[in-house]
């Protein structure tokens, strides 16, 4: 497969997110001639892609530096940010230099967030290595961190240069972390795109194997797909003024399972949870059929992603909810579906109704006062 597809993101800085396979020869074009200095951000597992990338750098005639974070969320804190702050400040970095972001999600959420907060911005090339930061993460400007109350809390809209996304590297994924990012596929065809829906549920055996998915033209498809999707969103509304809040279908009650289970659970994981409850709210509040919501399930397990949650925890999750960026003052917004491909808002539904959800995918019987709300 030598196919390299490009996807134009629009905006004030439009630019392209490239994918195929061995693109990192691209990357010096991307970063253009007037940066000197290049700031490489990489967890241990990509140790040996940042060093290649440092090496065609320095090739190339930048000076480059490389930092190494923690892995996966364990990253996105204010120390991290700040030691990276620090690694910056050392190296004199100017309004004309550069980073770049290489790993998952985690990654160049972090990475971008320093980015944009650096000299109130400096120029940022997300290298996803990751399926979920490939189709999502690295994709549209969203940048930030956690803080001990709740997911993503501090961040910035800070869209990147260029987004490179290197299939080959997905090879050496653990088939879990490979899959829980499809969740994120599963959410842009849920959303906008059904055609992403029948490439997964027929696809299904050869999606759960990362080599020969990231090898295949089915996942090159589908990830082109979801990026295009997002592409027209944040081309559109790039901070979330609107139309943007229905990339966040599932995040709702997602990002609340991730902080209750302090971020032991994969993102997508999460997220899939999120999208069968919402699903259920939906349906409970006479929007959406009960066969859309047979389909999230049946396609999110055929994956092997979880579709249900222990039942003992609606307190703390509804404080977490509470905290989602969609609330308004005390007014809970939820993206819902009506059908596939037509999302709208579901604001402040009846917390009986936030309950009865909860039920729905809840692990044995609700053992909290959920059932009195
Ligand atoms: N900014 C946005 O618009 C946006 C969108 C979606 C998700 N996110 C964020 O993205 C994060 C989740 O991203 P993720 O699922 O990529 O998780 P992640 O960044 O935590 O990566 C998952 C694991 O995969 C490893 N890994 C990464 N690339 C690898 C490779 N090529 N081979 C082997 N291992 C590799 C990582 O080291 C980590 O252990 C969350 O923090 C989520 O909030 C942000
Ligand atoms: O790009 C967006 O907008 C999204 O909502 C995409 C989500 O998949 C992503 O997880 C995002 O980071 C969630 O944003 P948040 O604003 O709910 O923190
Ligand atoms: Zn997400």
């Amino acid at each position: 497969m030598s196919d390299v597809r490009r996807v134009t993101v629009t905006g004030e800085r439009p630019y392209d997110v490239v994918i195929g396979r061995n693109l990192l020869a691209e990357l010096p074009a991307t970063l253009g001639e007037a940066v000197r200095r290049v700031l490489v951000v990489h967890p241990a597992a990509l140790a040996t892609t940042a060093d290649v990338i440092i090496e065609d750098l320095r090739a190339h005639g930048y000076e480059t530096f490389g930092a190494e974070v923690p892995d996966a969320e364990e990253s996105k804190t204010a120390q991290v940010a700040a030691f990276l702050w620090g690694v910056l400040g050392q190296a004199d970095f100017t309004r004309s230099d550069a980073i770049v972001a290489v790993g998952g999600g985690a990654t160049t959420d972090l990475g971008g967030f320093v980015a944009a907060t650096w000299l109130r911005g400096i120029r940022v090339v997300q290298v996803p290595t990751t399926v979920l930061a490939m189709v999502d993460a690295a994709v549209g400007g969203k940048t930030g961190i956690n803080t001990a109350e709740g997911k993503n809390l501090v961040g910035a809209f800070h869209p990147p240069a260029a987004v490179l996304c290197d299939l080959a590297a997905l090879e050496s994924m653990q088939p879990f972390d490979f899959v829980a990012g499809l969740a994120e596929i599963v959410k842009a065809g849920f959303i906008a795109d059904p055609r992403i829906l029948e490439l997964v549920e027929g696809n299904v055996d050869l999606l759960k194997d990362p080599v020969a998915a990231a090898r295949s033209e089915v996942l090159l498809e589908l990830v082109e797909r979801a990026v295009v999707v997002k592409a027209r969103v944040v081309g559109e509304d790039l901070k979330e003024a609107g139309l943007r809040e229905i990339l966040n279908y599932g995040h709702t009650f997602g990002h609340a399972v991730e902080h209750v289970e302090r971020y032991q659970w994969r993102h997508g994981a999460a997220v899939s949870v999120g999208m069968v409850y919402v699903a259920e709210l939906a349906r409970l509040a006479g929007r959406l059929s009960d066969d859309v919501v047979a389909r999230h399930r049946a396609v999110l397990t055929s994956l092997g992603l979880p579709t249900t949650y222990r039942g003992d925890r609606w307190e703390r999750l509804l404080t977490a909810m509470r905290r989602d960026k969609k609330t308004r003052g005390d007014l809970l917004r939820f993206v819902v579906l009506e059908d596939i491909g037509k999302p709208v808002r579901l604001e402040g539904p009846d917390p009986t109704l936030l309950a009865a959800a909860y039920a729905e995918i809840a692990e044995g019987a609700v053992t909290s006062s959920a059932v009195s709300l």
